[in-house]
């Protein structure tokens, strides 16, 4: 896989009339590279996506798409686009859908029904699309998303509304298109899965962006504390708080912050109480935390 960006977007603003939502993007995305873009309600994140579709026009700035200009019909070839809201033929089946769609990105009709089992419709792929779940239409819209060997996939909010288990499916085959090759930058505001997911973390707050990076590095320069639960011994929560200070979390833990450098000693502090500590948990800031502060909505 080559090392050479398959999307780059430098200094990319937009505005719409009078208002600016888009203040000088810069972002690489690497083939095989899967980056979450984050930003709250309104941030520009799907705006973002309709730029690099070339369905709206950039203010200033440049975007390419596998070398190509965006809306043009290399770039077209070469991208894929999974909407929020999939909206498909309702009188059609999965399986009529998905060869028109086939047939639209030049491919052979017999790739069909190889991805509608790839994506898990096999059985459900002759009935209308109008009788599916929101999870099936998703996952038509995946399906879609993998014909014409994409080199650049993206996917805006994939799993909204979706069980644990469609989630997790559905990150499957992100993964697989990410392994063919295909650099993809996902939407979205479940930070957890996109945590365990993806291999960059790109956070946008008003009109900028004001992080990219992987969760190591993130973790890093914010510095924020790690968390450590300690249980007590039956009755002992007051005394271990005495001895260590912290937080009374409920009647037998006591939660401690500490930044990075100072964990080691921490522990050999605790290690030291002996009989008192029943169980520690240690967790370093997750990206639910980072995003708080990188979006400025740290208040703790
Ligand atoms: N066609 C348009 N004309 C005018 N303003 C628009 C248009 N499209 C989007 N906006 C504005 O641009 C801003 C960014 O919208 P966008 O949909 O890109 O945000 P988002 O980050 O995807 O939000 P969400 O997380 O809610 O999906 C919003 O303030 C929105 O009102």
């Amino acid at each position: 896989m080559t090392d050479k960006p398959a999307l780059t977007l430098e200094k990319v603003c937009k505005r719409y009339g009078k208002a600016e939502i888009l203040k000088g993007i810069s972002l690489t995305v690497k083939p095989g590279e899967r980056v979450a873009l984050l930003g709250h309600n309104g941030a520009g994140k799907t705006t973002l996506m309709k730029l690099i579709l070339g369905l709206t026009k950039l203010t200033a700035g440049r975007i390419t798409v596998a070398g190509a200009e965006p809306g043009s019909a290399a770039a077209r070839r070469a991208s894929t686009y999974l909407p929020e809201a999939v909206a498909f033929h309702k009188l059609l089946s999965g399986r009529e859908q998905l060869r028109l769609f086939a047939r639209l990105a030049g491919e052979s009709p017999r790739c069909v029904e190889p991805l509608l089992e790839r994506v898990g419709l096999g059985e459900a792929a002759g009935r209308r699309i109008g009788t599916w779940s929101k999870g099936m239409r998703q996952r038509l819209g995946l399906a879609q998303a993998l014909l014409g060997q994409p080199r650049v996939a993206l996917l805006d909010e994939p799993t909204s509304g979706l069980d644990p288990i469609s989630r997790h499916d559905l990150y499957a085959v992100i993964d697989e298109i990410a392994a063919r090759g295909a650099a993809v930058l996902i939407a979205s505001h479940a930070l957890t899965e996109v945590e365990a997911r993806t291999d960059r973390i790109a956070i946008l707050r008003q009109g900028r962006l004001v992080a990219d990076d992987t969760l190591e590095q993130l973790r890093a320069q914010a510095g924020l504390p790690i968390r450590l639960r300690l249980t007590a011994q039956r009755d002992g929560a007051e005394e271990l708080q005495t001895r260590l200070g912290g937080l009374r979390v409920n009647g037998t833990a006591v939660e401690l912050h500490c930044r990075p450098e100072e964990k080691m000693d921490r522990l050999a502090r605790i290690t030291a109480l002996g009989g008192l500590v029943a169980d520690v948990e240690m967790a370093p800031p997750s990206l639910e935390d980072l995003y708080r502060h990188y979006s400025g909505e740290d208040r703790r």
